[in-house]
């Protein structure tokens, strides 16, 4: 189980800051929430009560492990939860370990950029002819997920591989290219379901295949983010972490915190952080009020990692403007601990000398976040207990229903991103897809560079 504490966002040395009754006073907001979140389940809540979707991956299990790749191709909400998952629950070396070491599991790689470097250095790296390539897209239309497919597809070809053998198409149950081409060329699909928008995907096959192929235990994870929402549906606000969060977030918002930051005491849970930027990000950046006024609201996620970036970004935490919430991720537990040796005599360096890292990075946590609370800056801490399934499904499932929850909070709907649209569709017209050319800017000449 996750373990809240949000003392120090009540802290009196915060100048503006908020106090217990400014939660109080929300509660008919929040009861509200919480009633339409138990009458009128939303998709990516549904899908972890139905065992439909882990069936679905479950059967094409042996299909997929008889591959020692599986390589993911998607970008966003198709992407970012598959990347999570692998780096918070498998090992940070697993695709440097060998078949055996990962108890005859998947190496996972994800596709989610276009920049030739990259895609072309995940591709000299693996066996096209041991690899399953995973092509997620909800929409089957987003520039980026196609143009790879279309790669790896030619490449498929030009070594003679039958495409059918090396792909799976993820995506919406009718609609969109890659449906059409499943259909007419046989190729197995798994479904995205129609109610569950890209970023709160990772529980539905998205995220779920990848995590089965590197061995994961998806049936845990389930278990976590059911749980989850189960403590969400309580009305008792202060034993509630999902409402906590997005009060805690919009309150602060209104006074000026406009940058919420996910700092993580883990190289693994830093991937969480990642895949939370864009669920705060594309759900609650809005143009427009659910009652269409224009409204111009958002909190910009900020993603950092401790220690590293206390050495980077915390004088400008501590010191700059009040402008900021932060969110801790801690982990009691860590799968590997070193203690560090007694090899020297100089008594600056005895008081490190037989501890531990795992001792001293949540000390830097500590030390960071007293230092934070004593400069009057907001912050609240999340703890888990170990790094499992479970854990990790509570904490998908928290944030999704605090963006939900904070999605009526500001008064915007949290399941659109109509602002992707336009440069989408300018790009479309740069590229000289048809019926897009009213979009076309012109992008050099006018500009001046020096
Ligand atoms: O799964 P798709 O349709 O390719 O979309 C990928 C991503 O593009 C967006 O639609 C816009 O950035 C995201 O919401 C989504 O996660």
């Amino acid at each position: 189980m996750l373990k809240f504490d949000f003392t120090n966002v009540f802290n009196e040395k915060i100048p503006n800051g908020i106090s217990e009754n400014d939660i109080e006073n929300q509660k008919d907001v929040i009861y509200n929430s919480i009633n339409q979140l138990k009458n009128n389940i939303p998709g990516f809540v549904e899908v972890v009560f139905n065992r439909k979707w882990i069936n679905s991956v479950l059967n094409i299990k042996n299909f997929v492990k008889s591959y020692e790749n599986l390589v993911v191709v998607g970008i966003g909400g198709s992407a970012l939860g598959n990347i999570a998952l692998q780096n918070s629950l498998r090992p940070i070396n697993w695709n440097f370990l060998n078949k055996k070491e990962r108890n005859g599991n998947l190496r996972i790689f994800v596709i989610d950029n276009v920049d030739p470097d990259y895609v072309s250095s995940i591709l000299d790296l693996i066996d096209i002819k041991e690899t399953l390539f995973n092509v997620i897209s909800k929409s089957g239309s987003t520039a980026e997920a196609m143009a790879n497919y279309l790669i790896v597809r030619g490449l498929l070809e030009t070594h003679g591989l039958n495409p059918k053998n090396h792909l799976v198409f993820t995506t919406d149950p009718k609609k969109g290219v890659l449906r059409k081409i499943a259909e007419t060329e046989k190729i197995t699909t798994l479904e995205i379901p129609e109610n569950v928008g890209g970023r709160f995907s990772v529980l539905t096959p998205v995220g779920l295949l990848s995590a089965m192929a590197a061995g994961i235990d998806i049936e845990a994870i389930y278990e976590g983010a059911k749980s989850a929402y189960n403590k969400t549906i309580n009305e008792d606000i202060w034993n509630n972490p999902s409402a906590l969060i997005a009060l805690v977030h919009y309150l602060y918002y209104l006074k000026g915190r406009n940058i919420s930051v996910m700092m993580a005491y883990s190289n693994k849970l830093y991937y969480l952080a990642d895949w939370y930027r864009q669920l705060w990000a594309e759900s609650l950046g809005k143009a427009y009020s659910k009652d269409n006024k224009k409204i111009n609201v958002g909190q910009t996620p900020v993603k950092a990692l401790g220690a590293v970036d206390q050495h980077s970004q915390i004088q400008l935490y501590n010191e700059g403007p009040d402008d900021k919430i932060i969110t801790f991720l801690k982990t009691e537990t860590f799968e590997r601990n070193i203690k560090i040796p007694h090899s020297h005599i100089e008594k600056e360096l005895s008081y490190l000398q037989g501890q531990t890292l795992s001792k001293l990075l949540n000390n830097e946590l500590y030390g960071t976040e007293a230092a934070l609370a004593l400069n009057g800056k907001p912050s609240l801490r999340i703890t888990f207990p170990k790094i499992d399934e479970f854990n990790v499904g509570q904490f998908i499932m928290y944030y999704e229903l605090a963006t939900a929850i904070a999605g009526d909070l500001f008064n915007v709907n949290p399941y659109d991103q109509p602002g992707v649209e336009l440069g989408k569709k300018i790009t479309y017209a740069l590229m000289g897809r048809k019926g897009f050319e009213e979009y076309n800017v012109t992008p050099s000449n006018e500009r001046k560079e020096i």
